[in-house]
């Protein structure tokens, strides 16, 4: 796996461009042949987990010293990518156990590390980032579900809703309110495991897209944990949850950009297939100039995200803004190219006989999840180089 000091700010090493080619070969063939199938009856990918988690795939990041495969913030990002390319239902695999874990790789205990990041490297439980409220989304430190100490213990009481994976992970990092009257700075992180008693889950949601992610609300009745599952200090929850999203950020825009680079190789071919006035569309300069643009995007938006992952893995001061940019960018990229993708294809383009109009409703949640694109004009604001 590559390795962390691999990569300059633009440019992937060799050993990027060869993970690169091998994630592409393992995607198509073991989970593009089910991308339709997993969004139109709303199931979970499980294909993909079984072909991600054999390939030492499912959460790459994980560092070695906890048995994990060690990859670089760019190693992770290609992945995603790749995978985004033909399923980004199941790009949600590995995306959503780096979110989920790296509260715990950041700010835990070396006792939480061992604990939670061995079995996630190993295959045996994936991990889901609980953040989000029915009353809380943009404004995240408005949350109201809340931790109490009760001796060695805190008890956790309340909802999340829109979490990535619920039922299928294993651990859960909560954010919670521990001391409600000094919001942001009252609120601390804590692992929960979906045995814990007291844990339960909502029905999935209906969605317009990335349906084989099965997306619900997590109630927590009275669960009774142990003191140690709190990651970090009391009181620094929030901002562990905001320094994870100033990395994670970054891999929703390698999803966005898997997404669009599907929907543009998928519209490249269909242009030379399709005959009209006698000649294949792809003749006509109109079409032409279209692809052009979508590529372009493409590289632009490609260009943002792989410097960000680099700025990622060697902490920068100006990862922060770099994460939104990336994010921000990129999701309105993906939005872009496959909204063009469909008009490509014309009417084809609009039935679910062809995978373009998948993609485009895949890569909408881009734009929403892991904070608005309009959140992440006030973290750039907040954070302009
Ligand atoms: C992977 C695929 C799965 C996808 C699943 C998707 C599920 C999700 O979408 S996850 C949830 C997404 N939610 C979000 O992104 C939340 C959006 N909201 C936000 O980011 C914030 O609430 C935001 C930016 C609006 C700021 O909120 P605000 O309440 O004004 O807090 P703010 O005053 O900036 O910060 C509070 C404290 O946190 C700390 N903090 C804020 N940002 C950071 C940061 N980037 N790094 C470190 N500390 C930070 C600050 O130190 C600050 O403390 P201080 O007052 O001492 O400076």
């Amino acid at each position: 796996m590559a390795g962390s000091a691999d990569f300059d700010l633009y440019r992937p090493s060799e050993e990027h461009d060869m993970l690169r080619e091998s994630v592409r070969a393992l995607a198509e063939a073991k989970i593009a042949p089910y991308a339709a199938a997993v969004d139109e009856e709303a199931r979970f990918p499980q294909e993909a987990q079984d072909a991600l988690v054999a390939n030492d795939l499912h959460a790459v990041h994980v560092p070695e010293e906890y048995g994990g495969a060690g990859a670089d913030a760019l190693a992770t990002v290609i992945v995603i990518e790749e995978v985004a390319r033909v399923c980004a239902s199941s790009s949600l695999i590995p995306a959503v156990n780096k979110l989920g874990s790296l509260p715990v790789i950041l700010s835990g205990s070396e006792e939480l590390k061992k604990k939670y990041m061995t079995p996630l490297a190993k295959g045996q439980g994936g991990f889901s980032y609980c953040l989000s409220e029915p009353d809380a989304g943009s404004d995240a430190a408005g949350m109201k579900t809340r931790a109490v100490r009760d001796g060695d213990f805190w008890v956790l009481n309340g909802v999340k809703r829109w979490i990535t994976n619920a039922g299928e992970s294993e651990f859960y990092t909560v954010m919670a309110v521990t001391d409600p009257t000094k919001r942001s700075k009252g609120i601390s992180a804590f692992v929960v495991e979906k045995s814990d008693e007291g844990v339960s889950f909502g029905a999935p949601e209906k969605k317009l897209g990335i349906k084989g992610s099965p997306t619900r609300e997590v109630y927590f009745d009275n669960v009774r944990i142990p003191a140690d599952r709190m990651i970090g200090a009391e009181g620094t929850g929030f901002a562990t949850a905001m320094k994870t999203l100033d990395h994670t950020r970054i891999t929703i825009a390698a999803q966005a950009l898997g997404i669009a680079q599907g929907a543009l190789d998928y519209a490249k071919g269909y242009v030379q297939e399709r005959k009209q006035f006698g000649k294949p569309i792809g003749d006509f300069q109109g079409v032409q100039f279209m692809l052009a643009d979508m590529a372009m995007k493409i590289e632009a938006a490609r260009q943002l995200t792989y410097a960000a992952a680099a700025k990622s893995e060697r902490g920068d001061a100006d990862l922060t803004f770099q994460g939104a940019a990336a994010k921000c960018f990129a999701s309105d990229v993906a939005m872009e190219v496959t909204t063009d993708a469909v008009q490509l294809l014309g009417g084809y383009g609009y039935t679910r006989d062809y995978p373009v109009e998948r993609m485009m409703r895949d890569a909408k949640i881009t734009q929403i999840y892991e904070g608005t694109n309009q959140v992440q004009r006030i973290v750039m604001a907040r954070n302009l180089p």
